[in-house]
């Protein structure tokens, strides 16, 4: 595959070592500094970029008639807006707020204990993410994927950062140096606690999701998520 970077920063330098490694080739590196850039002889677009630039990203895409993976995080408030242009372009899109095999299988457990918590009185839910100093959003993505997929299954009705509620699901969001990205869910009684947590050890699991849903994206018109992916 003819792969373009849009974002070049920690994950595109991360997904071009796996891509290479699977026999793909780079053939576009965007950063800030690339205000035009040329998709035409990409076969895909994988878009690890900031939360201001995912959007356009995205959008040139589209317009260009190429289909592309979004791992950017903190732009969801367009999303909807990119599903519509993506259908109307009769394009390829996949979001993830997370891209690891690892998380979208925690995804799959929160939902299930979210849903085996949800009759049970005297249980307490707080959320904690951890990540590196750099990181631009807050909470992250992966946070907010793991709210909605409480929220779906519990009398829950929001999530707020730092705040709880009676119907509000508390996340708490830290930030330090290095952390490529912890997230824990717990559930605190008088009697007892329970917790699940997904600790990344680095960033090879995102970068190797986002290259196999590229893969797996090519030749696909539609709007995609990871569970369609890896067939969960
Ligand atoms: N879905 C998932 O699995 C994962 C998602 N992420 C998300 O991916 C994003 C990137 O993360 P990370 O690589 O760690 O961040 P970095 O800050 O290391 O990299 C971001 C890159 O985007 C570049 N950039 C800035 N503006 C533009 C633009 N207009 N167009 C294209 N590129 C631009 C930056 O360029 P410059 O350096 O010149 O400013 C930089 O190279 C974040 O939103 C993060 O939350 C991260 C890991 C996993
Ligand atoms: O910014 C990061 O680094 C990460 N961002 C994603 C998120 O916001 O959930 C995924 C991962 O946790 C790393």
């Amino acid at each position: 595959m003819k792969i373009a970077l849009l974002g070049y920063g920690k994950m595109g330098k991360t997904i071009e070592k796996i891509a290479t490694e699977r026999g793909h080739t780079i053939i576009l590196k965007v950063d800030k500094e690339d205000t035009t850039y040329d998709l035409s002889e990409a076969d895909v677009a994988i878009d690890f970029s900031i939360p201001t630039a995912a959007v356009n990203n995205i959008t040139n895409c589209f317009n260009a008639g190429v289909p592309v993976v979004s791992g950017t995080t903190g732009w969801l408030d367009h999303y909807e807006d990119m599903v519509a242009l993506c259908k109307e372009k009769k394009g390829g899109f996949i979001y993830a707020s997370n891209y690891s095999l690892g998380v979208n299988l925690f995804f799959e457990l929160n939902r299930k204990l979210a849903k085996m918590m949800a009759p049970l009185e005297g249980y307490n839910i707080a959320m904690e993410e951890i990540h590196h100093t750099e990181k631009l959003d807050a909470p992250s993505g992966t946070a907010i994927t793991l709210a909605e997929g409480i929220i779906e299954n519990t009398d829950k009705t929001e999530w707020q950062l730092d705040n709880g509620g009676k119907n509000i699901i508390p996340i708490i969001a830290k930030r330090i140096d290095k952390v490529p990205g912890t997230h824990t869910v717990n559930y605190t009684s008088e009697v007892d606690d329970i917790e699940i947590k997904h600790t990344a050890h680095n960033r090879n699991g995102f970068a190797l999701g986002a290259v196999v849903a590229a893969e797996w994206l090519i030749d696909k018109t539609g709007v995609f998520n990871m569970k369609d992916v890896l067939g969960l």
